[in-house]
């Protein structure tokens, strides 16, 4: 066990939590006790939010357990990431991402995020999503999606992006600036689902090819593990000027500059240059 990188373990330990907080996510939707606070406009917090964020520290902080650490340990380390020790990793957890999906019923969009960063950069990631169906004859609830720089993604079936040009974006945190961005694109559909988790699957599974969300609002919580995934599936995700997001300890939380994420470097740069530089400025200044 020990001669296992510190990183693929803690990889492994965070698909076994994020398990066990998709329970949580169900679980309280069942019992039907949301316990919805009002964080801000726009902005929930349920029971699911708090204890779900209880398990995932509480368990990231002690002993990794077993029996899960066993999938994810074949995985190949990147030399660079070998001798990473514990004081250069920092880990952003969000225990629901797409609260407002879950308090408005869109279970499927809701996931649990965990991101590991090391050196700024998001390595490793897990996206959880505790409502997923497979079939509707298999009841089984819930999957697991991980991804590790240079090593791949698991957990669910890539497939290549959609042939004609699909965006995603927010379903409950629009306004008139987001709207002129998604105009831009001149695409030919576009996909409105909540949660960056959920959108960066949209990407993954071949529904979407770019995600655009030209407005703050996400925070660093919300998009370490979705780049960590989407990054080791060959995407990229950045701010709509196009700068890489720091997810370092100290890095301001908020996302102010947006969310510009694609399949590949192509369409990244597509994008890129079709968004107005009048409106890359406003957000730039903001
Ligand atoms: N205006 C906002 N206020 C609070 N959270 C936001 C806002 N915009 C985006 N978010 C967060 O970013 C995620 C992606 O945004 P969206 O679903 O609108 O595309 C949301 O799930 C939400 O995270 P959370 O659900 O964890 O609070
Ligand atoms: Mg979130």
């Amino acid at each position: 066990m020990s001669n296992v990188p510190l990183i693929v373990r803690l990889l492994a330990s965070s698909v076994s939590v994020a398990n066990r907080a998709g329970k949580i996510v169900r679980d309280v939707m069942t019992k039907g006790e949301l316990g919805i606070v009002e964080k801000g406009k726009d902005d929930y917090q349920t029971e699911a939010d708090r204890s779900a964020q209880k398990c995932i520290i509480a368990s990231l902080a002690a002993q990794y357990p077993k029996l899960n650490i066993i999938d994810v340990l074949s995985l190949q380390c990147p030399l660079n990431l070998r001798g990473v020790k514990e004081e250069d990793i920092v880990v952003w957890v969000d225990p629901l991402d797409g609260t407002s999906e879950y308090t408005q019923g869109f279970l499927e969009h809701v996931t649990v995020l965990i991101g590991i960063s090391v050196n700024e950069k998001p390595v490793a990631g897990v996206i959880h999503q505790p409502f997923f169906k497979a079939t509707v004859e298999d009841g089984k609830l819930g999957r697991t999606i991980w991804g590790l720089q240079d090593a791949g993604v698991g957990g669910f079936t890539l497939a290549p992006p959609p042939d004609s040009l699909v965006i995603t974006t927010t379903r409950s945190h629009s306004n008139p600036v987001v709207e002129q961005a998604l105009q831009s694109m001149n695409a030919s559909q576009i996909v409105r689902v909540g949660g960056a988790g959920y959108k960066v699957l949209q990407l993954l599974e071949g529904k979407a090819s770019i995600y655009l969300f030209a407005s703050p609002g996400c925070k660093k919580w919300d998009t370490c593990a979705p780049e960590a995934v989407l990054s080791a599936a060959g995407g990229r995700l950045t701010d709509i000027i196009g700068t890489f997001y720091k997810y370092g300890a100290n890095e301001p939380k908020p996302n102010k500059t947006g969310v510009l994420a694609a399949v590949n470097d192509q369409l990244h740069g597509y994008a890129l240059d079709r968004l107005p530089q009048e409106l890359k400025d406003t957000l730039a200044n903001k």
